[in-house]
Order: structure tokens, then sequence, then C-alpha cells
């Protein structure tokens, strides 16, 4: 496929003796999306975590922009933006903090006028001065797919991004992935949300629970 992002063939996880995932085949070009569906303990997941470098596979391939997945790779680092169930925040630093964190870590232009334009985005401006505690379980939501649009990025990972948003943050994160797709990036998500689906995937992949 031409402007080939994200490659990924014959990906296999086992756990025990549950085949989690079986010579799992997908490819993510720029400016389109693909949503891994599925029912609880399908395997999305799992899949999001080896493609993304957090788990490893039994078998298979990841190339992203054409280079094996390596979590070292300077070039994977800087292309990959990654948001998954997990909301791990440092406790001492506030909302305005991480986000300043993430976007200068990762050499973001200008990152004071962008973590201004992200935070009123995802509507947490009046919380930017608050420690991650004391936000409501949406909005540590928020925070969380703030920190990957605060970062350049070519490719976006994210692991089911509608839990816990309401029906308007279900409304922005809609507008906004179809934003990102006219601006060429990949992305890939795992989702339960039709919603989301129906506006965003480009190719829908299905896991099946194993037997
Ligand atoms: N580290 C692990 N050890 C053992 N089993 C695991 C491990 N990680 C995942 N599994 C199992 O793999 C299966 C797939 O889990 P996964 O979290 O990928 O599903 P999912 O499709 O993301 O589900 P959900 O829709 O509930 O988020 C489940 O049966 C889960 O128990």
């Amino acid at each position: 496929m031409s402007g080939t992002v994200l490659s990924v063939r014959g990906l296999t996880r086992t756990f025990g003796e549950h085949r989690v995932l079986a010579d799992l085949d997908l490819e993510v070009a720029a400016g389109s999306a693909a949503v891994l569906v599925g029912p609880n303990g399908a395997g999305k997941s799992t899949a999001l975590r080896c493609i993304t470098g957090a788990d490893q596979a039994d078998a298979g391939t990841v190339e992203v922009l054409g280079e094996r997945l390596d979590e070292r790779s300077a070039t994977i680092r800087a292309a990959m933006a990654v948001v998954m169930d997990d909301l791990d925040f440092f406790p001492d630093l506030t909302v305005v903090e991480h986000l300043d964190l993430f976007a200068r870590a990762h050499r973001t232009p200008d990152p004071d006028a962008v973590v201004d334009d992200v935070l009123d985005e995802v509507g947490l401006t009046a919380q930017s001065g608050q420690l991650p505690t004391s936000l409501s379980s949406g909005q540590r939501r928020r925070l969380a797919l703030a920190g990957a649009f605060v970062r350049p990025r070519r490719l976006l990972v994210l692991d089911e991004p509608e839990q816990r948003l309401d029906s308007e943050g279900l409304d922005w994160l809609v507008a906004r992935l179809q934003a990102e797709k006219r601006a060429g990036l990949a992305v890939l998500l795992a989702s339960h949300s039709p919603v989301l689906v129906e506006a965003v995937a480009d190719d829908v992949v299905r896991l099946a629970r194993p037997s």
C-alpha cells in the first residue's frame, strides 16, 4: 500500500493455552484509520500492546514507517503517539505541567501555544492548575488524550479512547480524529463505540473471542 505508516504481519500472541491473537495482519496508510473491534477479551488491547512494543508477540512483525518495531528507535518514538487504558500521571505535576512536559520532551515547536490550544480543545483550561488526582475520571481521560495531541506524530494509537467521555466529548473525539486523518496521520484504534467506528474507520478489523 502506498503511504503505509504501519504494517503488521502474522501477529500471534498466546497466554498459556489461550491463543489470543492468531496471525493478525493489518496496514494503516497515512490519512486513514483502522479500528479493532470485537467483544471483551477478543485481544484488541493485546494487539495494541504488541504493536506499540509494550508486549512481545510470539510471532509476527510490526513495521512503522518501514522500520522494524524497536522502542529505542528515535524515529519510531517520534512518530508514534500512544494512549492506552492505563492512565499514569505524575502525582505532583498539574494538568498544564504534564502537557508542557510531553510537548517539550517531543520538541513540539511553539509548545506554549500548542498546549494552550489543546487544553482549550479538550475543555481543561479551567483545570490547568489542578493535580490529576483532583480531576474527574472523564477529565483524566481528556488529559491522557491531550498528551497525544501536544506532540508531533505520524501514527496515533488509542485504546478505547471513548471511555468515560460524555456525549460532547465523543463529538470532539470524532471531529479530532477526522482532522487527524485530513492532516495525513495514520490512526489505529480499538473501540466499542459504533459512533466512532462509523465516523472514522476506513478499515474495520474484527477480532473474535478466543475459544
Ligand atoms: N498478561 C496476560 N496474561 C494472561 N492473559 C492475558 C494477559 N493479557 C491479556 N490476557 C488475556 O487475553 C485476552 C484478551 O485480552 P485483551 O485485554 O486484549 O482483550 P480486549 O479485546 O482488549 O478486551 P476489552 O474489550 O475487554 O478491553 C483476555 O482473555 C485476557 O484475559
